[in-house]
């Protein structure tokens, strides 16, 4: 018998739905896995909740997160990293014994989570980053303890509906929170770099960085699409002599590789404190 978990018989809990819930919402609602009945969203401001009902129909938006959880199968920890020992220790009674537990919560261990909710249960970890907004995000998963593999697979699907997903080890999640979490604010400073640049030249500034944002996008693509080694593309630019080469040798001089490790390195690092000082009792 297979004990595959289908997305279609979940009910889904979405505590903080706030950027990254949204994103997981729409993800859901256009893969037509799940009717939007299937979904319960909170937050504390009920304005905001009924932005989420208008834009999508259909889908159940409380205040009230005991609400929210008690017929859930599938509870979504999404509200800040601030906000998540209250969060937990208000709903661990009333959530489902069988429930299964994704937490997006950034710097969060799974064994804390757990400790929160006091009992053993199943949780996996995500971090997704806000390109997930455009069903482009990158999110890697981890599973805790007590997650089985249908669980890690059903939060695959969830996450699969808004972009590409990699499983990785938890004790890797800093270093994915130092590469693809927060990568996307490294990509928009050089988009908005290059912006400058073209406009330094002599561009219309809405025209360069239209040029700009479609370079870094089409570039990415033809890596992802081609699966061809970025090196090798590279090279494919550089016309012997030419223009590109000269760029790239001052790209070089000013240690743009570096520079990129080290920003990782210490985005990692940061995350690794934030989860000592997250994962104390
Ligand atoms: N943004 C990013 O790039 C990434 C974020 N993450 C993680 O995702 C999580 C969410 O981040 P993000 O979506 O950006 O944050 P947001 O602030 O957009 O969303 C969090 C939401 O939680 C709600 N909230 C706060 N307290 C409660 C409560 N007691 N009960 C119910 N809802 C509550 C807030 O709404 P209200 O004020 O109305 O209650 C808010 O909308 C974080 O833990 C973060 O670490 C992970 C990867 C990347
Ligand atoms: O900067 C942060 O802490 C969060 C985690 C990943 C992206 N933003």
């Amino acid at each position: 018998m297979s004990t595959a978990l289908q997305l279609a018989n979940q009910t889904i809990a979405i505590i903080g739905a706030g950027n990254i819930g949204r994103a997981l919402i729409g993800g859901l609602l256009r893969g037509h896995e799940l009717a939007p009945e299937q979904i319960r969203a909170t937050r504390r401001n009920p304005a905001a909740l009924e932005a989420l009902q208008e834009e999508f129909p259909g889908i159940q938006t409380t205040t009230n997160n005991l609400l929210a959880v008690r017929d859930a199968t599938l509870v979504v920890l999404a509200v800040k990293p601030q906000n998540a020992r209250e969060v937990i220790e208000e709903i661990r009674a009333h959530v489902q014994p069988e429930a299964l537990i994704l937490s997006v919560l950034a710097g969060l261990t799974t064994a804390t989570i757990e400790r929160l909710f006091g009992r053993p249960l199943p949780i996996v970890r995500a971090m997704p980053n806000t390109p997930a907004l455009v069903d482009e995000g990158a999110t890697a998963l981890a599973a805790g303890a007590h997650a089985r593999p249908e669980h890690l697979e059903l939060c695959r699907q969830i996450f699969e509906a808004v972009g590409k997903v990699e499983i990785v080890p938890e004790y890797l999640m800093d270093a994915v929170t130092g590469l693809s979490g927060s990568g996307p604010a490294y990509v928009f400073m050089f988009i908005e770099a290059l912006t400058d640049a073209g406009v330094k030249q002599g561009l219309p500034r809405p025209v360069a960085f239209r040029l700009a944002a479609q370079t870094v996008y089409g570039a990415a693509k033809l890596v992802l699409e081609t699966g061809r080694h970025p090196a090798i593309l590279r090279d494919e630019v550089t016309t012997p002599g030419g223009t590109a080469i000269a760029a790239v040798a001052e790209l070089e001089a000013h240690g743009l590789r570096t520079m990129l490790i080290n920003a990782v390195a210490t985005a990692t690092r940061r995350s690794q404190e934030l989860s000592q000082l997250n994962n104390h009792d």
